[in-house]
């Protein structure tokens, strides 16, 4: 080997062994920040990034009993369930996703479908 066929430095570096990339687990819904959820609260909403809600009126103490329990079903079907304060004429629906920590896509969804349950 002549000299100006010493082995350079770099060449006798073995490339550093790449890890594979770790699967990522699926990724869960994203949490919004105020700005985000204050563009997009469906009408009647009002929130931040923590949570968002909204109350509805009734006339009657029932009524608002039985609207919550409608909220409740949907929710048990969509597996997303809000926090449901019955009060006398009135009736707090509270969505946050637990598992984010604060305000996602889903909670504004749900927010949108249950006036329909009204
Ligand atoms: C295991 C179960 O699917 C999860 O705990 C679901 C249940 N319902 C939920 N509801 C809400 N509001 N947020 C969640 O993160 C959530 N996670």
């Amino acid at each position: 080997m002549t000299h100006d066929e010493a082995p350079h430095a770099a060449d006798t570096q073995q490339e550093p062994q790449r890890q594979p990339e770790p699967t990522k687990a699926a990724a869960g819904p994203v949490r919004l920040s105020a700005e985000q959820v204050h563009k997009q609260l469906p009408q009647g909403w009002q929130g931040d990034e923590t949570s968002i809600w909204r109350d509805f009126s009734f006339e009657h103490y029932l009524d608002g009993v039985r609207f919550a329990e409608r909220v409740g079903q949907q929710a048990q079907q969509a597996n997303h369930h809000p926090d449901i304060l019955i009060s006398y004429g009135k009736v707090r629906v509270t969505y946050s996703t637990h598992d984010a920590g604060g305000v996602t896509a889903l909670d504004l969804e749900e927010a949108a479908s249950i006036i329909d349950l009204k």
